[in-house]
């Protein structure tokens, strides 16, 4: 019989008590429930003596957020696992792990509280200057090698097999590739913005067939072992460093998923500022690095990858002429293309951000909601004329340029 029972703030404590060499026996330990994800209970335990802290992160055996909704308790196994090669390939971008309990569908991991969720930092206002550096290191390294050019094939589809994870792909296959692009009974939507859906949004089917060529590439191409939900909600940030965390979605897919989610958050961000009272000053001077951001993004991270290649793709791949700016030149629209869907699902599907959601006059929100749909819409059907970020940059400032001349 299986001893798994979703833990209590008293009985997390005892738990990392039984655990040899963690916490001082003299310790005195605190313990709250701080879970604020879809999914998940997450404690955080502290020493008031010493300072010291442990997160616990447990499985429940349904989303926290929807508990009709049965999910497996493996996908502890996904994020633990998928963590570790993060950990190796990356030389340490994800927490510490101090110990994983496949029983318990528990993990107990390196507190980062003193660390700020991302997320959180833009809807402030903080520029994090390091941001591009250090992602673009977590996203070459990972998506590189990880994926066929570098590892041997056999290795690479036992990996690919380990990784099947159909309860949480079907999670973004239905909340972020399909309902989003009618009215679902999933959906969550903001009353002010149901008439721009109605009228607009859900008629646009041209959008609709291409979100659907982008959601079976999701499902069908195993390019890299991805993270799968990294979005700015899954990375804790300061001024010196950076860590990715929440990697329950892990699984192999394409590499653009990744890549997009975190250019799609940035965008949601962007969008927020339209519903926001702040000064045209700030609302531009922030804009400004949002975009250079995503554009030293993607620039790092090709000039690492490209180097990465030439050092240590297979021999046959490397001889291979004009197959590296190919490849390159997928990946941007492929990234473009799912950060637009991972924008928009933002804004009608079950699960918001608080990007969008803080703005508490609706109307306000419907506003910067459409710009930000009107966003990622044209991330996804424009993707295929794109050839450099730098495109992709001209046409969100001339989407702005137009925003601020309209009522949108
Ligand atoms: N290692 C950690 N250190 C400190 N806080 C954490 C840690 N991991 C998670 N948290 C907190 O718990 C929240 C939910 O964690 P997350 O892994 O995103 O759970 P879920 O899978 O339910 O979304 C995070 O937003 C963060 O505030
Ligand atoms: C019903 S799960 C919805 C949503 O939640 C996940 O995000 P997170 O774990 O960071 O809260 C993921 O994005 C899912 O699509």
């Amino acid at each position: 019989m299986t001893k798994y029972k979703p833990l209590k703030e008293k009985e997390a404590i005892e738990y990392v008590k039984g655990i040899e060499g963690l916490f001082d026996d003299d310790a005195e330990l605190s313990c709250n429930e701080i879970g604020d994800g879809n999914l998940n209970l997450v404690f955080h335990i502290t020493d008031q003596n010493s300072g010291m802290g442990v997160v616990i992160k447990q499985a429940l055996d349904h989303v926290r957020i929807a508990d009709d909704w049965p999910l497996t308790k493996e996908r502890v196994k996904f994020e633990y696992t998928a963590m570790k090669i993060q950990d190796e390939l990356t030389d340490g971008m994800v927490p510490k792990v101090y110990k994983y309990d496949d029983e318990m569908a528990l993990i107990v991991m390196e507190d980062l509280s003193s660390m700020k969720v991302m997320r959180k930092g833009l809807i402030s206002g903080i520029k994090y200057p390091h941001f591009a550096e250090q992602i673009s290191t977590f996203l070459s390294k990972t998506l590189f090698y990880t994926s066929d050019l570098y590892m041997a094939p056999k290795e690479k589809k036992e990996r690919v097999k380990n990784f099947i994870n159909p309860e949480l792909c079907d999670i973004t296959e239905v909340l972020v590739f399909t309902d989003p692009y009618f009215d679902a009974e999933s959906n969550n939507i903001n009353p002010e913005l149901r008439p721009y859906l109605e009228k607009e949004f859900w008629r646009k089917s041209e959008l609709r067939k291409e979100v659907t060529v982008l959601k079976e590439k999701f499902m069908t191409r195993a390019q890299a072992l991805i993270h799968g939900d990294l979005h700015t909600g899954s990375i804790f940030i300061d001024q010196k460093t950076l860590k990715v965390f929440d990697t329950e979605f892990a699984f192999y897919g394409p590499s653009g998923f990744d890549i997009g989610a975190v250019i799609g958050n940035l965008i949601l961000n962007y969008a927020s500022w339209s519903g926001k009272e702040v000064s045209t000053e700030f609302k531009a001077d922030y804009r400004e690095y949002l975009l250079d951001t995503i554009e030293d993004i993607w620039n790092k991270f090709e000039e690492k990858f490209r180097k990465f290649w030439d050092q240590e793709a297979h021999e046959t791949t490397k001889a291979v002429k004009g197959y590296q700016d190919y490849y390159l030149k997928q990946l941007l629209q492929d990234s473009i293309g799912m950060g637009g869907c991972k924008t928009m699902r933002r804004c009608i599907g079950m699960a918001h951000v608080e990007d969008l959601d803080g703005i508490e006059n609706l109307s306000e929100r419907a506003r910067a909601q459409i710009f930000a749909l009107k966003l990622g819409e044209i991330m996804v059907t424009r993707r295929k004329r794109l050839a450099t970020i730098t495109d992709f940059i001209k046409i969100v400032r001339d989407l702005t340029a137009w925003e601020d001349t309209t009522n949108m």
